[in-house]
């Protein structure tokens, strides 16, 4: 992030009690402006998350043409220009600290007429590339990165692209959507099969948007050409963002927490079981759909929590919660062992680095592992942690400060919103005693 200044402060204080709306989904806002610009007709959204990183999305859409219009504070509706009708952007495009964006980008902007580069800021600029340039070279691509395989990309427009099958090494959304959203540009049918479960927003919303996608467990196909029709999607929040104050709930004694219409599909939602092993009591109210996926109303009581073994298959289900899921085990009494997650290095920090040094610094015994860490609960004092260029980071020290006797400051908070834009004043709205500094 280019604004380091900030700082957010947390003291220990009472319960968290009461109900918050935590913004929309980032993961499907992106998909939602990606896949309505490809429509055809007006696609109308609810609930747009409008964080930094689908902001970066947005502006690049509108940069290749597509009229994206407010219609409420998350309202939007999205003009598609169909499959064909995106025009040559005049810039590179910044896609910010968007790993998303850039790696389903990469695959959607393969199959256009014009060239394109994108770009992103430091932490973004560092990520690996090469896991959706090469599968992507394989369908026809040309994808020029640094020599480290990195950005700023160079897409060179005007391929001819086939479909092929694919058998993914790691479980990703974001390779697998890539080589999805390049297929409908492609020729015959692409494949992809992953060794584990991940997010299937890409799938649901693409069959939303009328496209045949055949699903059958870890493997999904669609074959090229086929037109998307415009169509209205609701937002539900972000159960990633959700996770911050059912942890700081779960951890703080006497609170008592609701948070409304949470995605909570089963591809994503590692993290409440995982919490479940360790003893949250979590309830999910009023189970329903919102469009393509599976919302519920979530509630939460203060628990005595225990450590535990991360079973390896919720280990890609709960990707993106491992360092809130670090702080309830840094509150929780015994051991918690986490392995088969080194995809946790290359996120917007090395998360398994970061958690480390932060946990450290407030008091908490861990070990690092390659894949992984262990975490001896019990022993929280506070202290000052950096959110090494990582809102998640930031996120979760500030979560665990609802509990640490001596407070705790975390440096370098501006990337929160990135996906979570009013996080300090809806946890302080919660009741935890939280403060940003510029
Ligand atoms: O597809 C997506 O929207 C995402 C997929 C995950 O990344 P990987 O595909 O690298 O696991 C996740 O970490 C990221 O925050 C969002
Ligand atoms: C990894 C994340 O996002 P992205 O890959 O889109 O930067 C995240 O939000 O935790």
């Amino acid at each position: 992030m280019t604004e380091p200044s900030s700082v957010i402060r947390v003291k220990a204080g009472g319960p968290l009690r009461g109900i918050a709306q935590v913004p929309g989904d980032k993961s499907i806002s992106h998909r939602a402006v990606m896949l309505g610009a490809l429509a055809d007709g007006v696609t109308s959204v609810e609930g747009f998350l409008q964080g930094e990183d689908c902001l970066a999305t947005r502006r690049a859409f509108e940069a290749m043409g597509v009229l994206c219009e407010d219609s409420s504070a998350t309202g939007m509706r999205i003009h598609g220009v169909g499959l064909h009708g995106l025009s040559a952007p005049a810039q590179a495009l910044d896609l910010g600290n968007s790993g998303t964006s850039m790696r389903l980008m990469s695959g959607l902007l393969s199959g256009q007429a014009f060239s394109s580069t994108l770009t992103g800021d430091a932490s973004l600029s560092r990520r690996p590339m090469r896991r959706v340039s090469e599968p992507l070279a394989r369908m026809g691509a040309y994808i020029e990165a640094s020599d480290a395989g990195t950005a700023p990309l160079r897409i060179h427009g005007g391929q001819a692209l086939k479909g092929q099958p694919f058998e993914l090494a790691v479980a990703s959304a974001q390779v697998k959507s890539a080589l999805l959203l390049a297929g409908l540009y492609a020729d015959g049918v692409t494949c992809v099969t992953e060794p584990g479960i991940s997010r299937d927003h890409t799938e649901r919303m693409l069959a939303s948007f009328g496209v045949d996608v055949r699903v059958q467990g870890r493997r999904c196909e669609l074959r090229g050409g086929q037109r998307l029709a415009a169509t209205t999607i609701d937002v539900p929040a972000d159960l990633s963002s959700a996770t911050f104050p059912l942890v700081a709930a779960a951890i703080t004694s006497g609170s008592d927490v609701k948070l409304p219409n949470v995605g909570v599909n089963p591809s994503r939602a590692g993290v409440l079981k995982i919490l479940e092993m360790m003893g949250a009591q979590i309830e999910l109210q009023n189970v329903r759909a919102a469009g393509a996926e599976p919302v519920a109303d979530l509630r939460i009581l203060a628990s005595t929590l225990h450590g535990v073994e991360v079973p390896a298959a919720l280990v890609p289900l709960a990707i993106d919660e491992f360092p809130a899921l670090l702080v309830a085990a840094a509150c929780a009494q015994g051991e918690t062992r986490i392995s088969g997650a080194e995809e946790l290095r290359v996120k917007e920090s090395d998360r398994i680095a970061a958690m480390a040094a932060g946990l450290k610094a407030v008091g908490v015994q861990v070990e690092e592992r390659p894949d992984g860490i262990i975490v001896q609960g019990g022993a929280v004092s506070g202290g000052v942690v950096e959110s090494f260029d990582d809102h998640r980071i930031a996120m979760a020290f500030a979560a665990l400060g609802a509990v640490a006797p001596d407070g705790i400051e975390i440096r370098d908070v501006a990337n929160v919103r990135t996906s979570f834009p009013n996080f300090v004043p809806l946890m302080a709205q919660l009741g935890l005693q939280i403060e940003e500094w510029a």
